[in-house]
């Protein structure tokens, strides 16, 4: 049994297009694939936006800043952990982490605007 999402991928989808129509036919499923993929990411980075609501009342009520640095050191170390288990580019990977958190403190200092 593979332990990674990646190796498992590996094992299964890793295909080499023997004439042109097969090539022509797994560029289609592929980029078919990324649409559905791209699809997911929307609607999950929309689920991670919409926590902001909840966090920033509960931070509210307990005082907190919007900011949480122990917060953020732990999840870049979740994500480089990771990042490395799936053989995935441990700075792109963060590039991409640090837009999702600065998505979120934005919606958080939105909704702390409109009260
Ligand atoms: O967990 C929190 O306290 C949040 O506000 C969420 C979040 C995040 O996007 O993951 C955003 C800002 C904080 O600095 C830490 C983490």
């Amino acid at each position: 049994m593979a332990k990674f999402i990646s190796d498992k991928l590996e094992n299964q989808d890793n295909k080499n297009p023997v004439d042109k129509n097969h090539a022509k036919e797994l560029l289609l499923s592929s980029r078919n694939r990324i649409d559905e993929i791209d699809k997911n990411l929307i609607e999950l980075i929309a689920e991670r936006n919409f926590l902001s609501k909840n966090i920033i009342k509960s931070k509210i009520l307990l005082d907190m800043e919007i900011f949480d640095e122990n917060r953020e050191k732990l999840i870049y170390k979740k994500i480089e952990k990771l990042a490395i288990e799936n053989n995935l580019n441990t700075e792109m990977v963060f590039k991409i982490i640090t837009i999702l958190i600065d998505l979120n403190k934005s919606e958080q200092e939105k909704f702390l605007g409109e009260m």
